[in-house]
């Protein structure tokens, strides 16, 4: 079991403080829903966790360790960050073939998550041709090469078509039903009122709620509710650090 341990995490972008020591665990075997405003730091905490970005101070471990030390990355650690990582002049399978030769991935297991992922018809075609929705699902396919315990998804539903939404819901639930970290930021209330067992809320980089779903709801009328209820004060993405709440 693999937990995504933070500590003391501080990042800053010279004056743009996008993290203030925030402290969380992210537990295995849940779906943790990653919310707050734009500009939250939500971003800034996967990419320090994937060692994409340095912290100004504190630390981001996986299982114990510095994702820069793990010795074959996709088989620990699966993320989707950016849609278009991918590079455009590749077909779907060529890209995944590329990472998966990195990790002694046999080319049957990129079929499979092609097929999975609902590519297999686009599987040959050139990503520069892809919609953002199938870009989503290169991305999740990438993801889940290495058969990770660990997920982080960024924003997973951009794009995606209902049949998508769905396909990424029972994903994320069977993936934390077989005891993997699940960690999946969104806007959308609905979506992860729907699919998220424990939330955490990041408001101008700190740590505002970690706690459970129906714990976080209870005394609201919805997950939505709740969430205005916290974050209002935390929304002005633009506020210089003295005018910060
Ligand atoms: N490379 C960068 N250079 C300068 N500032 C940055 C950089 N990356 C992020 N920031 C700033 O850090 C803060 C946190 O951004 P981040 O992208 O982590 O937020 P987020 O919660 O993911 O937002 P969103 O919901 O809009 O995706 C913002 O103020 C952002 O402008």
């Amino acid at each position: 079991m693999t937990s995504i341990d933070i500590r003391g995490l501080t990042k800053r972008y010279g004056p743009v403080r996008a993290l203030d020591d925030l402290t969380v665990t992210i537990e295995p075997g849940r779906v943790t829903g990653f919310l707050g405003p734009n500009g939250a730091g939500k971003t800034t905490t996967m990419r320090v966790v994937l060692g994409l970005d340095r912290p100004t101070s504190g630390t981001a471990l996986v299982g114990g360790r510095p994702y820069a030390t793990l010795p074959d990355p996709l088989r620990h650690v699966g993320a989707l960050l950016d849609a278009s990582a991918a590079h455009p002049a590749r077909t779907a399978r060529d890209h995944l073939l590329t990472l998966a030769l990195t990790h002694r991935i046999p080319a049957a297991r990129v079929d499979r998550l092609l097929e999975e992922t609902g590519l297999a018809s686009a599987a040959r075609r050139r990503v520069r041709t892809f919609s953002l929705g199938m870009r989503q699902r290169l991305g999740l396919a990438a993801a889940l090469l290495g058969d990770p315990p660990v997920v982080l998804l960024d924003e997973p539903t951009n794009g995606l078509d209902p049949e998508g939404i769905v396909h990424l819901r029972n994903l994320t639930r069977r993936l934390a039903d077989e005891g993997r970290t699940v960690l999946i930021s969104s806007h959308l209330m609905g979506e992860i009122a729907r699919v998220a067992d424990h939330l955490v809320v990041l408001g101008q980089g700190r740590l505002l709620a970690d706690a459970p779903l129906d714990r976080f709801t209870a005394s609201h009328a919805s997950l939505e509710d709740a969430y205005f209820a916290l974050t209002t004060p935390f929304a002005d993405h633009a506020a210089p650090e003295g005018r910060r709440p």
